[in-house]
């Protein structure tokens, strides 16, 4: 099987085009060839398909196997991956994903190849039985939750996907070995968990460190820049457009008041091609 190696911001993926290549069991294939010793090594899996209603469709495993919703980093990679390879040479694109529509915009380089990628990453949405996180209130803004005797405050927000965003003074100290699965597997998040632990420098500039739901600490993560972008305005701590530095690198994240939807822009990186018996 043909597959390419990608990343944005060193959160990376394998992509498999499955138009050309017919993809049976994709869960178990995401974990085989996630693996960093026995596979190609990966934070997860993401299948390019073909779409009724967009440009292509695409389908995010993590590297446990388990479906994501969406995926910021990965799917300025997809862009790349179309483009490049001249699938379709627009510089706009819609693809479809488990959490809806988003619209891309391209920026290439000398060589007309994909360097930059803006993603409408459409709405944040706070409603905590919508993300989901068990709470008595509508809304999950800097609620106690107790993992391994220490107590946090977390805000909830999706994306697509489920994000709990917890200020910290230092992102340096902290073991995410120990306390990011006690996050994941959370009782108060029944389809888990992925946590962003957010340092403010500035009102425009934030370091996040993240474990991700079925991945582990990465990093990057696109949704989560997100997540903690969103938070930071809710919790009146950054502007609605900050630079969220990751172990990665960095996105710039814009809340836009004007339409009330978060663009994300970073980079995406074709590492290399190569073919895996399956
Ligand atoms: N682990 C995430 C999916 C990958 C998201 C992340 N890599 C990004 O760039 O948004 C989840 O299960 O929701």
């Amino acid at each position: 099987m043909y597959f390419t190696k990608m990343h944005g911001l060193g959160n990376d993926y394998i992509y498999v085009n499955g138009i050309t290549e017919h993809i049976r069991e994709p869960e178990r294939l995401a974990v085989r060839l996630s693996d960093r010793h026995f596979g190609v090594g990966a934070d997860g899996l993401i299948l390019i398909l073909p779409s009724r209603r967009a440009d292509f469709r695409m389908e995010i495993y993590n590297a446990d196997g388990s479906r994501a919703e969406m995926c910021g980093n990965g799917i300025r990679c997809l862009a790349k991956y179309v483009y490049d390879r001249g699938l379709m040479k627009k510089k706009e694109l819609i693809i479809e994903t488990d959490a809806g529509m988003r619209r891309l915009r391209l920026e290439t380089d000398e060589e007309d190849k994909i360097s930059q990628v803006t993603v409408d990453m459409g709405y944040p949405i706070f409603q905590a039985d919508k993300i989901p996180i068990i709470s008595e209130h509508t809304r999950v803004v800097q609620e106690p939750i107790s993992i391994r005797h220490m107590e946090y405050r977390m805000t909830g927000v999706s994306m697509g996907n489920p994000h709990a965003v917890v200020w910290v003074n230092s992102v340096k100290r902290l073991d995410l070995a120990q306390i990011g699965p006690e996050f994941e597997y959370h009782g108060r998040f029944p389809r888990r968990v992925n946590v962003e632990f957010a340092q403010v420098v500035d009102r425009e500039h934030i370091i996040v460190r993240v474990w991700e739901r079925g991945a582990g600490e990465t990093l990057a993560c696109g949704t989560g820049a997100c997540a903690v972008a969103a938070a930071g305005v809710l919790n009146d701590l950054t502007e609605r457009h900050v630079t969220v530095k990751l172990k990665g690198g960095e996105l710039s994240v814009l809340w836009d008041e004007a339409d009330g939807k978060i663009y994300m822009t970073g980079p995406a990186v074709t590492v290399y091609d190569g073919i895996v018996t399956v």
